[in-house]
């Protein structure tokens, strides 16, 4: 009510049926269709008033033209001399099972709320490629980031935040905003600091991570008196928070909802169990592992499947004039490739609206990929971190389901748990707590 009122008053001088013109893209063929065929005229981004904020029109998530070009094609190559998909990310992650195991353990079996533990862990590696270094799930100064980053990304999908890219002089009056920018502004003081002690120590011959690169880049190109260059202080700020906003809230939720799921459906949670009593036995599990387990492989991919984190993309913007399936669509038109009605596109899933590993399961239960599978998007701006994502969430899920079995609290049913999610700019399960009991 307090919310609606001021708006209403406001918005009598002024047109409100809606500024902008948008195209939402729903279903599998017509998303893939846009995002593939036309990559290049619906990969640019729509920096709405709230985006811009937070980024300036820096760094990659929120960004076009030729510097995101260039700071996608960097962030890409840097994450992966880094580690990104290969064994040094495999070990990275590895480390930070046991840190993560460690903490369910002292927790004795009894009911917890495992969100942000998850997300330390999610977070820390990361890091380890951005910084060099992991955080002390304790420290103070990383928890507050942290909270920050989920915080700040549960406000932007608020009524209000979604009121004010409509109405942007609303801004200031706004709680949400107001705490948004807080939150946006003690992060990036943070990470400066950190950027501050990385370049006292910095050996361009030497580089530890993805700092250091992008430093030692900046340091070239001065050297070599290149103007105008992309690699200035703003870019590597926005980059960072980015690809530490990015790669923190997305793969923890998800791990969330893969356990979650284990605790509500036991019957799944069991054969995924069987499958690593198989294959690994009680040794550590590996990446190399995957290939000789569909099943859980099926389990993890239907995970991202039904709890689809981020429903509509991230806002897209046609970068010319395109005609797309008989409409004309103008150049900068706002686009939202509706990634929820590819998820779950009737046309291309047997049981859409349920946990059901078998969609991607053949007869003789090998592991099948299917073409609507799309929690990463398509074309142009797809997501970056994905083979270290996937590499994070089979390496998390088997560690963890190797060690403990997940069950609701005591006197809770499973039929009780509820799987509705937080509304947020990404779904997450709802508070909740688990038992993660241990099998040894
Ligand atoms: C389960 C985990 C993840 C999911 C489901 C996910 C999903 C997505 C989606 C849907 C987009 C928007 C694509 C579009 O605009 O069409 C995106 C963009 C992006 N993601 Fe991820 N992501 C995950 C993990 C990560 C990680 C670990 C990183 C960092 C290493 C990362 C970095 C990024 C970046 C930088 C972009 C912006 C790309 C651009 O605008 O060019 N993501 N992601």
């Amino acid at each position: 009510h307090t919310l609606i009122e001021p708006i209403y008053e406001l918005s009598e001088t002024m047109d409100i049926r809606g500024q902008k013109k948008t195209v939402v893209l729903a279903g599998y063929r017509t998303v893939k269709r846009a995002l593939v065929n036309h990559a290049e005229e619906f990969g640019g981004r729509e920096v709405t008033p709230i985006f811009y904020d937070c980024n300036k029109g820096h760094g990659i998530l929120f960004s076009n033209g030729d510097s995101w070009k260039e700071m996608r094609r960097f962030a890409l190559t840097t994450l992966r001399d880094f580690g990104m998909g290969n064994k040094v990310s495999e070990g990275k992650i590895i480390e930070e099972c046991h840190y993560l195991m460690e903490e369910f353990e002292q927790r004795e079996g009894k009911p917890f709320n495992n969100a942000l533990t998850i997300h330390y862990a999610a977070s820390n590696v990361i890091s380890a490629i951005m910084f060099g270094k992991r955080f002390e799930y304790k420290d103070p100064v990383f928890q507050a980031m942290v909270e920050r980053d989920n915080e700040s990304i549960r406000l932007i999908g608020t009524a209000s935040i979604l009121i004010y890219n409509v109405f942007p002089w609303l801004g200031p009056r706004l709680k949400n905003w107001r705490v948004l920018m807080k939150n946006v502004e003690a992060n990036k003081e943070e990470l400066k600091r950190i950027i501050v002690d990385l370049k006292e120590t910095l050996n361009p011959e030497m580089c530890r991570c993805f700092v250091d690169a992008f430093l030692t880049r900046k340091l070239n190109l001065e050297e070599s008196e290149i103007q105008d260059s992309h690699y200035h202080d703003d870019n590597l700020i926005y980059s960072v928070t980015n690809l530490f906003a990015a790669g923190t809230d997305t793969t923890g939720n998800t791990l969330k909802w893969g356990l979650l799921f284990m605790a509500k459906y036991p019957h799944f949670q069991d054969q995924v169990q069987e499958e690593l009593s198989r294959v690994v036995g009680s040794r550590e599990v590996r990446v190399e592992d995957r290939k000789n387990m569909p099943y859980t492989d099926a389990v993890i991919h239907e995970t991202q499947r039904l709890a689809n984190i981020v429903p509509m993309a991230i806002p897209h913007k046609t970068s010319r004039d395109v005609t797309f399936q008989g409409f004309f669509i103008e150049e900068g038109t706002t686009v939202f490739p509706l990634l929820t009605s590819v998820l779950h596109d009737e046309s291309e899933w047997e049981s859409p609206n349920s946990f059901n590993p078998s969609h991607f399961l053949d007869r003789e239960g090998t592991f099948i990929r299917r073409d609507a599978f799309m929690p990463f998007s398509a074309g142009r701006r797809a997501c970056l971190g994905e083979s270290l994502a996937r590499m994070e969430l089979f390496l998390f899920f088997t560690s963890l389901l190797q060690r403990f079995r997940f069950t609701p609290p005591p006197g809770v049913k499973e039929e009780e748990l509820d799987l509705t999610p937080a509304v947020g700019f990404i779904l997450s399960p709802s508070p909740h707590e688990l038992c993660a009991v241990s099998r040894q």
